[in-house]
């Protein structure tokens, strides 16, 4: 049972109904106050405060969510449970985006309205939350609150437009309690995403705890996730808390949420339904306030279709979606995050920061980083291994492995990063060739970058191949992929273009240049 104090509004406009819940919730030893209307439920909110509100959706003069939006509006503490009729389910989606604490479906089932009440008291401010792991005055002020998460959303480097949208509804999501779903390629910072989600709410002193779905073997999922008692299974040596309990008022976040498999996705249903999980081994039901953060990078919505994903667990774990776009879709984020990532890697290491030069970064752009921000993390831990004196040296560059960074990819090779102008930075300019008998473009051209030192290449010809390659690449861009305009650009023949861009595997869109070849 919950701490007696904890107090309840209780909002329906059927007396028999009313008079249920008020003798079930003082039964569990709360102080009940009741409303017939949303106008004798404003009433009772001026008048008091409340641990939490539990109203009908439908009331004789307005909705139960009106009542939401008055306590979001008003910045209320009181946490709300919107009773909604069966088959509504998108009213009871809806009552979640706004930010209720849980829906209850009519008519409705008392062992869940018991179970949903005390979650919703637990680690609300009115009572102590019995064994949520919370920091003693954890409830800290409003402005402190918005301190910490806007540093959990600093931590999330990129301005790109798509960043800022997902910092956004980052920022508007996270008091709530409903569950979200982080969708993304591998890589691409989902969990970075959860962890600011959840220093961002209410529970950021509560615990966070991290579960890798794939990484499970099937038959021990059930013992993981609830718990076990002692002597439950072979091994089960003593009773052991699960992911569910370790993340009692706090925040769960499972990854690879796909890679679930169907048993134990009707099992992890009906714990977030009921709100209770019972470990292995045991009789009792135990309530758990736990906030599920899920996350994957596969197409849940075809798993469904496939029957692979359930889809009333996808229903309850998507109420709100937050995608991740992949890193050659905010390409004017790297050098950021290039920035960001050298730092902390540095500071891992105990080294200096190394200067990122103009260079460096243009050889880190042309590369595909199809691994998202994982790999460009790879590349820079490498590039600073690698490294002689303070300029970072980024070498290992894909050349000659794939199509250059313009155009499509094959079939079989990676599509690279796509060159653009918006990386943050200039690439050098071309400057024309210093002999006409240098027939190697390649040779050009003062590519070291004025006041830059370039470090001497340990493989000539490849480095040489790499610059041949971005000038390439970039007067193609310039030129529409027209080979004749870019090799008058370049001062160099058809034929010449034909051989380098053939020789350096460079991939051009096929008809852009079809008349060419009369050149
Ligand atoms: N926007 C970002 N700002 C700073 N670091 C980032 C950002 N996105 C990702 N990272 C870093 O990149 C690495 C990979 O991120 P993360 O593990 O969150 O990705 P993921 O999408 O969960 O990957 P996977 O699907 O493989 O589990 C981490 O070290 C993370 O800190």
């Amino acid at each position: 049972m919950n701490a007696p104090a904890a107090s309840i509004l209780v909002v329906d406009d059927e007396p028999d109904l009313r008079t249920l819940y008020e003798l079930t919730l003082l039964r569990e030893g709360y102080r009940v106050e009741t409303a017939a209307s949303v106008q004798e439920a404003r009433e009772q909110l001026k008048a008091h405060r409340f641990d939490a509100v539990i109203t009908d959706m439908r009331l004789p003069d307005g909705f139960g969510m009106e009542l939401l939006q008055d306590l979001r509006e008003q910045q209320r503490k009181e946490r709300c449970v919107v009773m909604t009729a069966y088959g509504s389910a998108e009213n009871a989606v809806e009552a979640l985006r706004s930010g209720a604490f849980d829906y209850l479906t009519k008519p409705v089932d008392l062992k869940q309205f018991r179970s949903v009440v005390a979650s919703a008291i637990q680690g609300t401010g009115g009572v102590p939350a019995p064994r949520a792991s919370r920091t003693p005055g954890g409830r800290a002020g409003a402005a402190v609150d918005a301190q910490a998460s806007s540093s959990a959303l600093d931590r999330l480097v990129g301005e790109s437009a798509a960043m800022r949208n997902v910092k956004q509804r980052v920022a508007k999501v996270a008091r709530g309690m409903a569950p979200v779903l982080i969708h993304g390629e591998s890589g691409t910072g989902k969990e970075l995403v959860a962890q600011a989600l959840h220093a961002s709410s209410q529970r950021a002193d509560g615990p966070w705890v991290a579960v890798n779905c794939g990484a499970i073997p099937e038959n021990l999922l059930e013992a993981e996730f609830f718990g076990a008692r002692k002597g439950s299974y072979t091994g089960a040596t003593q009773d052991r808390d699960g992911y569910f309990q370790a993340a009692r008022g706090g925040t769960l976040f499972l990854d690879e949420i796909g890679d679930l498999p169907l048993a134990m996705q009707s099992k992890l249903l009906r714990a977030i339904q009921e709100r209770s999980v019972r470990a292995l081994g045991s009789t009792q039901e135990e309530t758990v306030d736990v906030r599920i953060v899920s996350a994957t990078h596969r197409d849940l919505a075809a798993d469904v279709q496939s029957g692979r994903f359930r889809q009333d667990l996808y229903y309850r774990l998507n109420v709100i979606e937050v995608v991740i776009p992949p890193l050659r879709e905010r390409r004017e984020d790297l050098p950021a995050l290039c920035r960001a990532l050298l730092a902390r890697i540095a500071q891992e290491s105990g080294m200096p920061v190394p200067a990122l030069t103009e260079h460096a970064m243009q050889a880190i752009a042309a590369h595909p980083l199809s691994g998202n921000v994982r790999e460009l993390e790879n590349l820079l831990h490498r590039a600073v291994a690698l490294s002689e004196g303070d300029e970072l040296h980024v070498d290992g560059m894909p050349h000659g492995s794939g199509p250059a960074a313009a155009g499509q990819a094959t079939a079989d090779s990676p599509q690279p990063m796509p060159l653009a102008d918006s990386t943050g930075f200039t690439p050098p300019a071309v400057p024309g060739p210093r002999d006409a008998d240098a027939a190697p473009a390649h040779a050009a051209p003062g590519l070291a970058m004025p006041g830059a030192v370039t470090p001497l290449p340990s493989d000539l010809q490849a480095w040489l191949d790499q610059q041949e390659r971005d000038i390439l690449v970039r007067a193609l861009r310039e030129a529409g992929f027209n080979r004749t305009a870019t090799a008058a650009r370049l001062g160099i023949s058809l034929r010449q273009i034909r051989y380098r861009i053939a020789r350096l595997n460079i991939a051009v869109p096929n008809d852009q240049d079809a008349h060419d070849d009369a050149g």
